[in-house]
């Protein structure tokens, strides 16, 4: 794999966001940029913060002078968001005695007014491609290759996140730990390599039935799979078990040596307001998986 093609290739779908209150500059801006990328425009620091929740750009360039917060401020806030801290920021500044300012806020670089043809070119440039390296990277590293949902790894810091996050606004979250039933005989009776198509179609599965953007799905294990469901409760993540079991089982995997005689899974529900004494979400949700098995399987407990 060439990680600098495919960068390269990806290059023309980034999305860069221009955060700007004075339309000349909008329109240069965009005139220097929008051959080369998906560029779109608002013109408020509230409106950036919006716009990063619905549709995450790649690149923001970012007025230091905007009315209402400020074009620091803006970058502060985004930093300390563990959902947008790794967007590069390049801020568009004739402040230049403000220097440190920007640089402390967290911003990777600035750009002068007025405003040069190549300096916003050649920067955008090199801060887009260095940001689609590192995806690619942190990709490799968190993959699980033959499913190509996310791994362990990158599992645990996710929920580490999703954690945070819902104490920080008070809210609950859903964890779904997903075991296949019967896999060893599954294994055993049709081979290792149906066993991995099998396991590639339940991620593929898991991936469909889930509907918001910040729901997640990793590979946890052999034949385990979790997913996180953010800002959902006991009811909402039974209704998305229940749906993941049924579309399982409409997959229709002939399984000879399962009393279903159908691929089916076991599924451990539970929610972070909804742990046992003092239990970690992970063994509340692997005691309910248990339950799942020993009360017969091809269903969900919580
Ligand atoms: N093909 C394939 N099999 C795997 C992979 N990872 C784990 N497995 C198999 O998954 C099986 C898991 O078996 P067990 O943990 O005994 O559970 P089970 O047979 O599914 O039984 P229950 O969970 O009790 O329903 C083992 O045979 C593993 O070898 C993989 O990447 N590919």
């Amino acid at each position: 794999m060439n990680i600098d093609q495919e960068v390269k290739d990806t290059l023309p779908q980034s999305k860069i966001l221009i955060v700007e209150d004075q339309p000349m500059n909008v329109v240069l801006l965009q005139s220097i940029l929008s051959s080369y990328y998906q560029v779109s425009a608002v013109e408020s620091g509230e409106d950036a913060i919006n716009e990063c929740r619905t549709n995450m750009p790649d690149l923001i360039l970012l007025d230091i002078q905007l009315t209402g917060i400020s074009g620091v401020e803006v970058c502060q806030h985004l930093k300390s968001d563990p959902r947008t801290k790794d967007i590069p920021i390049i801020f568009i500044t004739s402040l230049q005695e403000h220097e440190d300012f920007f640089w402390e806020a967290g911003g990777v670089d600035f750009i002068p007014k007025p405003i040069s043809y190549k300096t916003v070119f050649n920067r955008v440039k090199s801060h887009l491609t260095l940001k689609l390296q590192r995806d690619k990277i942190k990709a490799l590293a968190f993959l699980d290759s033959l499913t190509g949902i996310y791994n362990r790894r990158y599992f645990d810091t996710h929920l580490a996140q999703t954690e945070l996050i819902s104490q920080r606004n008070d809210d609950d979250y859903a964890l779904l730990l997903i075991d296949i039933d019967f896999f060893k005989q599954f294994n055993d009776t049709y081979g290792h390599i149906n066993g991995d198509i099998a396991l590639v179609k339940v991620a593929e599965t898991i991936v469909r039935t889930l509907n918001r953007p910040s729901d997640f799905v990793a590979r946890f294990g052999g034949e385990e799979f979790a997913v996180v469901l953010p800002s959902t409760n006991l009811n909402g993540g039974k209704l998305i078990a229940e749906k993941i079991i049924e579309n399982i089982l409409a997959l229709n995997l002939t399984h000879g040596s399962s009393p279903f005689k159908r691929l089916t899974i076991s599924i451990g529900l539970t929610t972070y307001r909804n742990l046992d004494n003092n239990n970690k979400i992970i063994q509340q949700a692997d005691e309910n998986l248990y339950s799942a098995k020993r009360s017969g399987r091809n269903q969900v407990t919580h």
